[in-house]
């Protein structure tokens, strides 16, 4: 499929330049399109997406791979077994961003998430109620029982489904849950407390629903909407105080493109501070310690955020092997039923959530702070098929060796609200050097708390529900050790160790380019997500969260597509 628009038929100067095609940009550059009479042009650095990335099963195959960015954290408080203490942090490179890669899951967040931004940021027009429309705007509902229940569309671009057969194993996990007082709950509905099996970006053909096949592949109008991708953006251009074009990389070219009203960056929580600060808008100190002259001062690459995560395996016990049904390995089976049929375990999603609160949360049930992520996985049979690597990686693979080729559910407790905030900082004013990335994951003492208090909540599932009987415990993870008696829900020196060692990303960076009322001195665009001092430049994408939401974050970011180009076209009247 070939959307690269040629070069016969692009232009110099264009109304719109957006770059970035992830979740937000994509949308952006489309919705602009829309008007037959603007020019849009839509620059990114990855190329186009498909295959792989179409099936849902195999969305873990494009880790370090050349559709991801391969970030890493700089060194870390936890997570230490990984190479130098350094957390991967996984981003998507090319059209669809982390939408054509993600883990799929659709999850909203809570209502009081956006009721914050617009209360206590001054972001206003951003409350749930308001922004309430432009999730509706893209989204596609399929699923009969979700569909009329008055929080759903049915008539987005983006397709929406529920797992229509789970496994034995995973109804037994929602029973075991549902025992423990858990409800079933639409958790993109009225209230997110409760359990779900999650609804997921995926398609009533099976193939992954992103933003690429949404909204721009096949590009619906090709006529004023122009397509470069594998251009990369070294630098926006400005005259005096407003942003005219920007400057990019295509084939080993450099080249410039001129726009007559806005520039819109969505790069992403770490791509658009990144250019932000080489093109001289970002903390004054960090522009002058490289030389860039500065265009604003704003504290551009502050205030990142993202969810912490911890993933434990329990291998099913074998007794009762007639639990798992059908698991989603990558086989010519599976592939078959895939290609041919558009069914079949690699065309669903197979994980169920379940939100929590904490003893530190104040807002209870109704503003959760944690969840855990239940998933029937089967192990591969070849070690180097495991995307991380570990500082000890011997005594890894010793470790992984127990689960390989056989089934086993996992556990992925994750921190929702957390208060540890990092950065994302140059280390050089040279575009093609990638800035360094700090989560601070659990640097707040009540972070660690939390963490530790939602992992033993899940164990506690995995081992004294009615669920326990069907799980076997492993051998414990490197470098720690079990209490000598009892369960792993009630040895903390065994919980405390794994956080220590194992802690990771929920891959949900934002934060970095946080919007706001203009009279704060924490924010870099206010509330129509114009750069505050800044002509003719925005900034659309997960970095302009004031503070993360509560969930996985790829539908926010949609909507905030969504609402940036409602406000695009009616700044410009267009
Ligand atoms: C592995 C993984 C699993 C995830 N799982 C889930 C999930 O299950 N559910 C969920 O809701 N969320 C999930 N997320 C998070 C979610 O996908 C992201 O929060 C969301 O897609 C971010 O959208 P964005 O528009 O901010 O950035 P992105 O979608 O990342 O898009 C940014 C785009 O800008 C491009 N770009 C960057 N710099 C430049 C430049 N200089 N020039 C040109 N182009 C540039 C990038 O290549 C990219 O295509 C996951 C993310 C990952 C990576």
């Amino acid at each position: 499929r070939a959307i690269e628009t040629s070069d016969h038929e692009l232009k110099h100067v264009y109304d719109f330049i957006v770059v970035g095609s992830g979740s937000a940009g994509s949308i952006v550059a489309s919705r602009l399109a829309e008007n037959a009479h603007i020019n849009v042009l839509l620059l990114e650095a990855g190329g186009p997406v498909g295959g792989n990335t179409d099936i849902p099963g195999a969305y873990f195959s494009f880790f370090n791979g050349p559709m991801d960015w391969n970030f890493t954290h700089e060194e870390q408080f936890v997570g230490k077994a990984f190479v130098n203490r350094r957390i991967p942090e996984k981003i998507g490179l090319g059209i669809g961003g982390s939408s054509s890669h993600n883990t799929l899951i659709y999850n909203r967040g809570n209502r009081r998430d956006f009721d914050i931004w617009s209360q206590e940021f001054g972001a206003h027009g951003w409350s749930y109620d308001e922004v309430m429309p432009y999730f509706l705007r893209w989204e596609n509902q399929t699923d009969p029982h979700l569909a009329n229940n008055g929080f759903h569309s049915t008539t987005g671009p983006i397709q929406v489904t529920s797992w229509a057969k789970p496994n034995p194993i995973i109804l037994l996990h929602q029973k075991a849950v549902n025992e423990l007082g858990f409800k079933n709950v639409d958790i993109n509905g009225g209230e997110q407390f409760g359990t779900t099996i999650a609804q997921a970006f995926i398609g009533t053909n099976g193939v992954r629903s992103s933003a690429s096949n949404g909204f721009i592949d096949p590009n619906p109008y090709p006529h004023n909407l122009h397509i470069l991708p594998n251009s990369f953006v070294t630098r926006v251009l400005f005259e005096g105080k407003t942003a005219v074009g920007v400057e990019f990389v295509r084939y080993g070219k450099l080249q410039t493109m001129f726009a007559k009203r806005e520039v819109i960056l969505s790069c992403g929580a770490v791509g658009s501070p990144h250019t932000l600060m080489v093109s001289g808008i970002g903390p004054k100190d960090q522009l002058k310690k490289f030389g860039i002259p500065v265009v604003a001062d704003l504290p551009v690459g502050e205030h990142y955020q993202n969810h912490p995560g911890l993933t434990y395996n329990f291998l099913i016990n074998p007794k009762y092997k007639y639990v798992v049904g059908e698991n989603s390995a990558i086989t010519v089976r599976n592939l078959n039923e895939f290609f041919a049929n558009h069914r079949g375990p690699l065309a669903a999603h197979h994980r169920t959530i379940t939100y929590l609160f904490t003893k530190n949360n104040q807002q209870g049930p109704h503003h959760p702070n944690s969840n855990f992520e239940t998933g029937l996985y089967l192990f591969p049979q070849n070690l180097t098929e495991l995307p991380f690597r570990y500082d000890r990686q011997h005594e890894w693979d010793a470790y992984h060796s127990q689960f390989m080729g056989k089934d086993y559910l996992l556990i992925h407790a994750i921190l929702y609200r957390p208060r540890s905030m990092g950065y994302v900082r140059l280390v050089s004013n040279n575009p093609f050097v990638y800035p360094t990335i700090n989560g601070k994951f659990l640097t707040h003492p009540l972070d660690m708390e939390d963490m530790i208090e939602t992992l033993k909540y899940a164990f506690f599932v995995f081992e004294r529900s009615s669920l326990a009987k069907y799980m076997t415990q492993t051998a414990p993870i490197p470098g720690c050790q079990y209490c000598p008696k009892g369960f792993i829900y009630e040895c903390d020196s065994y919980i405390r160790c794994l956080i220590d060692q194992y802690c990771d990303s929920g891959f949900h960076s934002s934060g970095t380019c946080r919007m706001g009322s203009v009279d704060r001195k924490d924010v870099v665009v206010d509330p129509r997500l114009r750069v505050k001092g800044i002509d003719g430049l925005r900034v659309c994408d997960a970095s302009i969260m004031p503070l993360i939401t509560n969930g996985n974050t790829n539908a926010p970011t949609l909507m905030i597509g969504e609402k940036c180009a409602q406000m695009i076209k009616d700044d410009n009247h267009v």
